[in-house]
C-alpha cells in the first residue's frame, strides 16, 4: 500500500498574518480535501506575509514532505502579490494549464477572475497549485483541476490518491 498523502496548505496574506482578519483560506482548502479526499491524508499548514522569500522558504519545507502543497492569497496585480513569482522560483517545471483553467471556470462567475496571476508546477515530488485569496475562490477553482490532481502525482512520484467520485472522479488514462 501506497504512503497516506500529505497536503501542504499555505495562506499568503499580510493582513491575516497582522491578525487583521482570522484566515479563512487555509481552513476552506482543508475543507475541500475533507469531501473529496477518500484514500487516508493529512496536512501541514503555513501563514506567511506577501514576501518572496518567506514564500518561497515556506513552499521548499512544505514541498519536503507533501505530494501537494496549494497556496491561496497574493496572485493578483498589487505590488505585494507575489506568489506566482515565489512558485516559479520554487518549482523546476511550471504546468500553466492549471492558472489557465482556474481562470477559465472563475471568469464565469467574477469578471475580476482575469486579475489572478495563479499557476502551478512541480518542485521535485510534489505539485504546487495557486489559488486567489478570496475564500470563495477555493472550491470554485479546486472543482476545475482536481480530476487531473492524482495522476499527476502519480507521474511525479507520488502517492496513490483516490478521491470521492461524487465530488470529483479523477481521471487517470487507461494504460495499454
Ligand atoms: N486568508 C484570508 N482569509 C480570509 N479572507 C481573505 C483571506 N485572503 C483574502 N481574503 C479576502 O479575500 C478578498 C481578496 O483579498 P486580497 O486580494 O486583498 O487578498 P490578498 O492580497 O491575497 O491578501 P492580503 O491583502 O491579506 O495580503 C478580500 O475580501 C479579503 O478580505
Ligand atoms: N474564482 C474566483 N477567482 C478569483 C476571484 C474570485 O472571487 N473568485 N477574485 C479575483 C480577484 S478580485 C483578484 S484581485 C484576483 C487575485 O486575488 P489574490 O491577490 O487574493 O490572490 O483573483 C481573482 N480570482
Amino acid at each position: 500500500m501506497s504512503q497516506p498523502a500529505s497536503f501542504g496548505v499555505l495562506t499568503v496574506s499580510d493582513r491575516a498574518t497582522r491578525g487583521e482578519y482570522e484566515d479563512r483560506g487555509g481552513p476552506a482548502i482543508r475543507e475541500y480535501l475533507e469531501r473529496v479526499v477518500k484514500s487516508e491524508w493529512s496536512d501541514v499548514s503555513r501563514l506567511v506575509t506577501d514576501d518572496v522569500p518567506e514564500i518561497v522558504s515556506a513552499l521548499r519545507e512544505l514541498c519536503e514532505t507533501c505530494c501537494v502543497v496549494i497556496t491561496t492569497g497574493g496572485t493578483g496585480p498589487a505590488a505585494r502579490d507575489v506568489t506566482p513569482e515565489a512558485t516559479e522560483q520554487v518549482c523546476e517545471k511550471m504546468m500553466p494549464g492549471f492558472g489557465e483553467a482556474m481562470r477559465a471556470v472563475s471568469l464565469l462567475k467574477v469578471p475580476t477572475a482575469i486579475l489572478s496571476r495563479q499557476t502551478a508546477g512541480i518542485c521535485g515530488h510534489s505539485l504546487v497549485i495557486n489559488l486567489p485569496g478570496s475564500p470563495k475562490a477555493i472550491a470554485e477553482c479546486l472543482d476545475a483541476v482536481f480530476a487531473a490532481v492524482p495522476y499527476c502525482v502519480d507521474l511525479i512520484g507520488g502517492p496513490f490518491i483516490e478521491t470521492h467520485e461524487e465530488h470529483i472522479d479523477a481521471f487517470r488514462p487507461k494504460k495499454k
